[in-house]
This record gives structure tokens, sequence and C-alpha cells, in this order.
């Protein structure tokens, strides 16, 4: 009987083990998070949080803590996290970032287009100049975005599809600038502001286009911008011109926050 009763003893052993192991693995599969997320953030300063402040270590990149890439690896944990996103970054610049991209991420993120179309020189151009002058730049910049920017952005999503195959792939847009008319008299005139804004309408279309051509997920950040744009009376989500001028016209603390992070969340969980 001893030695019967061994073997019974070792297989049931053996079922408690797999049984654990069995136990173990769907609860870290579907009990805590999903399987591990490998996420990857590209872009520009929208994405490294330009104007959102704590820079740590990462110098002209200016990566923030408070940025939406850095909440949504907090919020999910065991998630592993590259944060490459860098001011200043066109889309050449984002495909050098690309190379940290590969088959085993999960989860990319990126934001790319605004200074392609020149972003800066239209500002500066629209703060310096009349309004015509800003009208005309303004349509300058929308002819570059509706004729030259959709190749270039079909050469980032097809080369980030490329390296992560599987990967979930989530293109951020950017939002507008201002509520017209608004609560704030001095700065830019109305005619202005309609034009600037009329510039982040036409980078929305096109990269909500072009992300849907490469089957990647468009958050449009318009929305929740709305009420919190420069002249509102909370305009709370962005800079106006302002020192140092890097921060100008980028998200705040709590526009990475509720302008970008929270719709993003809204988009993928
Ligand atoms: C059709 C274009 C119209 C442009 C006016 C409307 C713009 C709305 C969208 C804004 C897009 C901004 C993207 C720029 C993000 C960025 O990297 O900004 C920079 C931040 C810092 C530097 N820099 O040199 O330090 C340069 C650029």
């Amino acid at each position: 009987m001893a030695v019967p009763a061994r073997i019974e003893s070792r297989s049931f052993t053996r079922s408690v083990v797999a049984l654990g192991v069995a136990v173990l693995a769907s609860f870290g599969l579907a009990g805590t998070a999903q399987a591990a997320t490998n996420y990857v953030a590209l872009g520009d300063s929208y994405s490294s949080g330009v104007g959102a402040g704590s820079y740590g270590d990462s110098g002209n990149c200016m990566r923030s803590t408070n940025a939406y890439p850095q909440l949504w690896a907090n919020a999910h944990a065991g998630t592993s996290f590259k944060f490459v996103a860098c001011s200043g970054a066109r889309t050449g610049d984002v495909l050098d970032q690309a190379a940290n991209v590969t088959s085993s991420t999960t989860l990319v993120t990126v934001s790319v287009g605004g200074n392609d179309a020149g972003f800066a020189d239209v500002m500066t151009t629209c703060t310096t100049g009349s309004d015509q002058t800003c009208i005309n730049r303004v349509n300058t910049a929308k002819n570059y975005v509706n004729n030259t920017l959709p190749g270039l952005l079909d050469n980032v999503y097809s080369t980030i599809k490329s390296k992560a195959p599987g990967a979930q792939l989530v293109v951020l847009g950017y939002p507008r600038f201002y509520t017209v008319p608004g609560s704030c008299s001095v700065g830019l005139s109305d005619t202005k502001r309609t034009a600037i804004n009329s510039g982040s309408d036409a980078l929305a279309s096109v990269l909500s286009a072009r992300a849907a051509a490469h089957g990647a997920k468009f958050v449009d950040v318009r929305g929740a911008f709305t009420g919190h744009n420069i002249c509102s009376s909370a305009s709370d989500y962005l800079h106006s011109l302002t020192w140092p001028v890097v921060n100008s016209y980028h998200p705040t603390v709590a526009g990475q926050r509720g302008g970008y992070y929270a719709p993003l969340v809204s988009a993928i969980g």
C-alpha cells in the first residue's frame, strides 16, 4: 500500500502544481492587467511634454514626467515603456525614433506633422505680421498639409507598422489654439486666431485620414481642449505666448492630462 500511495501522492502533487501554474497564468493574463504592454512613445513636443515642466535629464528633447505617455505608463503597471518623443521632431526625426520599435512592441503612440507644416514660423509670422500676412502664411501651411504632408505621414506610419505588425498604433492630433471670439482682448486679432484654428483643422483632417489608411486609431484632441483654449474663460490647457518662449502654444500640465491623456484613455483604455 505504501508504494501506490506514494505514487498517488506524487501524481496529486503534480496535479496541484499544474493547477497552480494554470491559475497563476490565467490570473496574470486576465486577472491583473492583460499581457504585459510594450509601449513606445514617439513624436514631437506635444508628446514629449514641452510646456508641462519636470524634464529630468532629457536635455533638449524636454520629456516631461507630466506628459501623456508617462501618465499612461504610470497607470498601467508592468508596462515596459520607451519614451523617445522629442521637442521639435519632424517626420524624418520620428523615422529615427522608430528604431526603438521592435516586433515585441505592442503599443505605439505618435504626434507628428505640426513642425513639418511650419508651426513655429506660422506663429512667428502671425505674431509680427498683418492679418493678411498671417492668412497667407497659414494658407501656405495648409497647402503643405494637404499636398506634401500626407506622403510623409504614410512613410512614418507604414515604417512603424512594418517594424511591429501586431502593435496598436495610435496617432494623436493637435488642439485648436483659440476660442474665437474670446475673453482676451490683447494679442492676436480674431481674424488671425480664426486663421490659425483653421490650420489645426487642416492638420486634424489629414492626420485622421492617413491614420485610418494604416489601420491606426486617430485620437482627435480638439474636443477635449474646447473650453480650455487660449482666450477661453479657463484657458488652462495651453500656454499663450509666454516665457520661456519654447513653452508658447504648448499644453500645460492640465492640458497634458485633460487634453491628451484623458482622450487617449477613452480611446484605448
Ligand atoms: C497648418 C499649420 C498651421 C500651424 C498653426 C496651427 C498649429 C496647430 C498645431 C500645432 C502643432 C505644433 C507641433 C509642434 C510641436 C513641437 O515640437 O514644437 C516645438 C517645440 C520646441 C521647438 N524648439 O525648437 O525648441 C520647436 C518646435
